[in-house]
This record gives structure tokens, sequence and C-alpha cells, in this order.
């Protein structure tokens, strides 16, 4: 590290400044809102430095336990989780807490108790911790809808409820894309600070993108509308060029790639996943929402991803994310199938 050149440079803007700038912008803030982040940092903090040493403190492979969606869950989604319940009900923040790996919800004690409820993957992209591609942690947080005991209808909101989103990318790098509602920033890990710093300012996602990515193995099972747009990805009517495809199996990481490259990034449903696969709380809810907020758009086959109101906490739902122009195509497709 060429602390010389560090030395000199003055924008090193750490996301706690980021935020305490924000925050300072609303009077009324007592700076709870940047005391809930500043545990989740520290949260991703603590899995960065696990996955890194993975294969040294034997922490890949599986756990033994097997969790409410039915898979085997891995060492590192658990440890995972235990750290960011940890971090979460530490902060003092926050009341209920939503988890991947949780069959139920978890409602923090009253002394303990604080006005956010936060819904999070602790690791997502578990099929590719193994073999070190890069996974990730996705969270979303909501505001209580009033002073009550808290329930679940707290957590039970449309996505566009969220007041903040984000993700933590386990990479190359280590990266934090965060939205707190006034467009997305991107940090990065500074091992030898131990600080995430701002380098990606503003990011706003290419009006249209060479990219598609899916995985084309369920293509069988696709319907109408799916199946002839990933055609046209791969043999385009107008005679423009086909797009490429890009695929890592963990939505964390196709999704950066497509909020910084352009591009779509689709779970769709299918004859054996009616509903898709992804999570609609703390998988497409924070997605959708960085999405929007970067320019893009998500949508679900039949309506603004942002505007489903889910049933249950760990209900699954279709995803078409990305690049506005390439969604409006999509979504021009549902429309002639729904008119026929
Ligand atoms: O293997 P598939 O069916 O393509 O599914 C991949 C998708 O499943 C996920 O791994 C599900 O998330 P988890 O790993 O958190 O369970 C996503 O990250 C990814 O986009
Ligand atoms: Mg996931
Ligand atoms: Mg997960």
């Amino acid at each position: 590290m060429d602390h010389a050149a560090d030395a000199h440079r003055t924008d090193l803007m750490t996301i706690t400044r980021f935020v305490l700038n924000e925050q300072s912008k609303y009077p009324e803030s007592r700076g709870d809102f940047t005391i809930l982040l500043s545990h989740i940092v520290l949260g991703c903090k603590f899995v960065c430095t696990a996955v890194n040493k993975a294969g040294l403190a034997k922490l890949l492979g599986l756990a033994g336990e097997t969790n409410v969606q039915g898979e085997d869950q891995k060492k590192l989604d658990v440890l995972s989780n235990e750290v960011f319940i940890k971090a979460l009900v530490s902060s003092g923040r926050t009341c209920v807490l939503v988890s991947e790996e949780d069959e139920e919800a978890t409602f923090v004690e009253p002394a303990k108790r604080g006005k956010y409820c936060v819904v999070f993957d602790p690791l997502d992209g578990s099929s590719n911790i193994d073999c070190g591609v890069s996974i990730g942690t996705i969270f979303g947080i909501y505001m209580m809808k009033d002073a009550h005991e808290p329930t679940l209808d707290d957590v039970l909101q449309p996505g566009k409820n969220m007041l903040a989103a984000g993700y933590c990318m386990y990479g190359s790098s280590c990266t934090l894309v965060l939205s707190t509602g006034k467009g997305v920033n991107g940090f990065t890990l500074d091992p030898s600070l131990g600080e995430f710093i701002l380098t990606h300012p503003d990011i706003k996602i290419p009006k249209k993108g060479k990219i598609y990515s899916v995985n084309e193995g369920n293509a069988k099972n696709w319907d109408g509308p799916t199946s002839k747009y990933v055609e046209n990805c791969k043999f385009p009517k107008d005679g423009s060029s086909p797009k490429s495809l890009r695929y890592i199996g963990s939505m964390v990481a196709d999704v950066h790639r497509t909020l910084l490259y352009g591009g779509i990034f689709l779970y769709p449903a299918d004859k054996k996943s009616p509903n898709g696969k992804l999570r609609v709380l703390y998988e497409v809810f924070p997605m959708s929402f960085l999405m929007e907020q970067a320019g893009g758009q998500a949508f679900t086959g039949k309506q603004r991803a942002l505007d489903l109101v889910p049933k249950k906490i760990h209900d699954r739902a279709p995803i078409f994310l990305g690049s506005y122009d390439d969604v409006e195509e999509i979504k021009r497709l549902y429309a002639a199938e729904e008119k026929n």
C-alpha cells in the first residue's frame, strides 16, 4: 500500500463519514441509523475475514443442518447468520430481524429494542463458497410501522417502504454497495485501514446493456416471454449484436456486475418453481431497491417488484432486474402475452 500516495488523498471518504454527512441533512435524525449501519458494516468486515481464511480455518463445507428452505447449510451460512444477529441486536437499534437462515423472525427483547427492522441474507451464493467464487451478504432496512409491540406486519411491507438497502460482496476485493434512498454508492474495504472507502460514488446503471445473466439450465421449464427474451438476446431480430451470457450463480456478484456494466439479471418462474427461487424480503427487495436507485428497473413478470406485498417472510418471487431498456423489453413481452 502506497501510504505516501494515500497521505495526499484528501477525499478519503469512509462509509461512516459518508452516512454521518447524509444523516446530518436530517435534523430529526439522532444518529440511530448511523449506529445501526456501523454494526452492519462490522458484521461485513467479520464475515469478509472469515471468508478469506475459510480454507485455512476449516470453515468450508457443510454445517450438518438444514435451513427452512430445505437447503443444507454451509458452515459459513451458520457463522454469518450468528455474526449478523449478534451485531444487529447489540446495535440496540432493531426490533424485528428476518434471516434466510432462520425459520422464524427474531423479535428483539424490549431492553435492547430500537425502531428498525432488518431483513438479510447473511451469506448469498452459498453454492460458490467451497470453490472460492464471489459471494456476499444482502440486507434491507425498514422502519417499524408505528410505536407498538413489533409484529410480522412491520416486515411484511412492500419493498418501496424500505429506508435503505445494500449488499457486501466478498470477492477479489470486498465491496459494500449502499442506498439510503438518495442514489447508490460503493465502498471498498481497505484491509490495511480496516475501513470501507468510497470508491464508486453515485453509481448509475447504463440505460441498455450487452450482457444477460440467467441459469439457462432451467430453459426447458420457462414460460413463453422468458424463452422469447433469451432467444432475442442470442439471436437479435433487429440486426444488433447478440448479448454475452455471464452467470456466476451468486446473486450478489451477478447483480454487482449488472449494476456496473449494465444488462439484465433474471431468475424467472418456471414449471418447477412457479414463484422462481429468490426470496422477496432479503434478496429481491434489496436488489430491486438498489437497481431503481441507480436508474434501472426491477420487474416480477407481472408488476414492479417493489410494489409486491409479501405474505410470509420467506416468500419467493420471479425477478427481472437491470438496465431500464432491457427490462422494458421483457415487460413488453409479458404485456403481449397477457393480450393473447
Ligand atoms: O443455482 P441456481 O438455481 O442458478 O441459483 C443461484 C441463485 O441461488 C442463490 O445462491 C440463492 O441464494 P443463497 O445462496 O443465499 O441461498 C443466489 O445467490 C443465486 O442467484
Ligand atoms: Mg441468497
Ligand atoms: Mg444465503
